[in-house]
């Protein structure tokens, strides 16, 4: 696994999937405090702002060349809005996202245009990505139409298709001809079209069969070593985003709570938020499955238009410490080299000196009962 991007110094490591060797400190996509506040509105005849959906609330987040950071968080959190507003899909409100060195908030509308050929989008559900009316050809020619690239279109198209594992017969074809995950690879095929550096993928697997998710996953594997890609991936399942990213962020209402290289987050999750997020993922050997102890996530996330004070995981954490986790937000703090937290008791939590609530905690020979 690569070290965590802010590790400063870091020697360029080998990844556990490939081998790739990436550089830590080649940061290709850089975001420092972001922020997506919607404005929430009231009045008839005069509309008046009376509050924000804070649906996006200071993230940073360094993406290496090459590399896969895997971004996680129950639904609502704010990932598809971060992923959006990286692109400039939606606009920040505060923050900034630089690109490969440019900083993007500065870019007016055709700069930005432009750049978009360097940073392209995957999608969860490709028909709902895909027009039904466009055939591939048409699909997969229009971005190249769009950004004046000459040359032979269709030898480009049928080139495409191979990559991607279509025949070169499915460019006549239309998106509801295709199966689930056949779409999906031309929504993938249209990502790659104009060679772009960056691919955020906002849940690229999840509206797809198990089976056929490994092999999506497989695809974008090949693809990034084949070409290069960097990825932002955008995942509720946290097992899809454990086999393809390097370093995995957990975000939780609008801020991150934890990021580490993607073996050591698995194996020691800290924060309070990520260890009940792992605790619902299944573990395939079933005498480990018996065995541990699960920490339950309990209650619905808390609105985004009005977070708790202090830590904003406090109202649901078995682990919250009256008062110091209702009044003072975390700071994300290193915990480990590469592995940082937002959580004021982590050191005590891995300790043991910190125990959960009881309700929250499901013993083994309960949970195999
Ligand atoms: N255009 C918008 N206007 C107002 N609120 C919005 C808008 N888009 C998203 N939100 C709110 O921002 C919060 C974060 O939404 P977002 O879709 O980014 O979360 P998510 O983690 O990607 O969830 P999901 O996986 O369900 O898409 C939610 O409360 C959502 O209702």
């Amino acid at each position: 696994m690569t070290a965590q991007p802010s590790a400063a110094g870091a020697d360029p490591v080998p990844t556990g999937r490939d081998q790739r060797e990436i550089d830590p400190d080649d940061v290709l996509l850089s975001v420092r405090g972001l922020q997506v506040h919607f404005p929430i509105r009231r009045g008839i005849l005069v509309e008046r702002q009376v509050g924000a959906v804070k649906a996006v609330d200071g993230v940073d987040l360094a993406v290496p060349r090459g590399s896969t950071v895997g971004l996680v968080g129950e639904s609502g959190c704010g990932k598809t809005t971060f992923g959006r507003a990286v692109l400039r899909l939606v606009e920040p409100t505060g923050g900034t996202v630089t690109f490969d060195g440019t900083d993007l908030r500065e870019l007016d509308a055709e700069q930005m245009r432009r750049q978009r050929r360097q940073m392209q989008m995957v999608f969860q559900d490709p028909m709902a990505s895909l027009d039904p009316r466009q055939s591939v050809e048409s699909v997969l020619t229009e971005p190249l139409r769009a950004h004046d690239i000459g040359g032979d279109h269709r030898a480009r198209v049928r080139e495409l298709l191979d990559v991607v594992g279509l025949p070169a017969s499915a460019a006549s074809r239309y998106p509801h001809e295709f199966s689930g995950g056949q779409r999906q690879r031309v929504g993938i095929a249209r990502a790659i079209a104009l060679e772009p550096q960056l691919i955020v993928a906002d849940e690229p697997v999840s509206a797809l069969d198990v089976s056929i998710q490994a092999q999506v996953v497989n695809l974008l594997e090949q693809l990034q070593d084949r070409l290069g890609l960097t990825y932002l991936v955008i995942a509720h399942d946290l097992a899809v985003v454990r086999h393809i990213a390097d370093v995995v962020a957990v975000m939780y209402l609008g801020g991150l709570v934890e990021q580490a290289p993607s073996d050591e987050l698995y194996a020691t999750p800290l924060h309070p938020y990520t260890r009940a997020l792992m605790s619902a993922v299944p573990i395939p050997d079933p005498d480990v499955e018996e065995s541990r102890e699960r920490i339950l996530l309990t209650g619905d996330l808390p609105s985004p238009a009005a977070p708790p004070s202090g830590c904003r995981f406090h109202t649901r954490c078995p682990f919250r410490q009256e008062t110091r986790c209702d009044d003072e937000r975390p700071a994300l703090r290193e915990i480990r080299p590469g592995h940082t937290v937002a959580c004021h008791w982590a050191e005590d939590i891995e300790a043991g000196r910190i125990a959960p609530r009881e309700s929250a905690v499901v013993e083994p020979d309960v949970s195999t009962a």
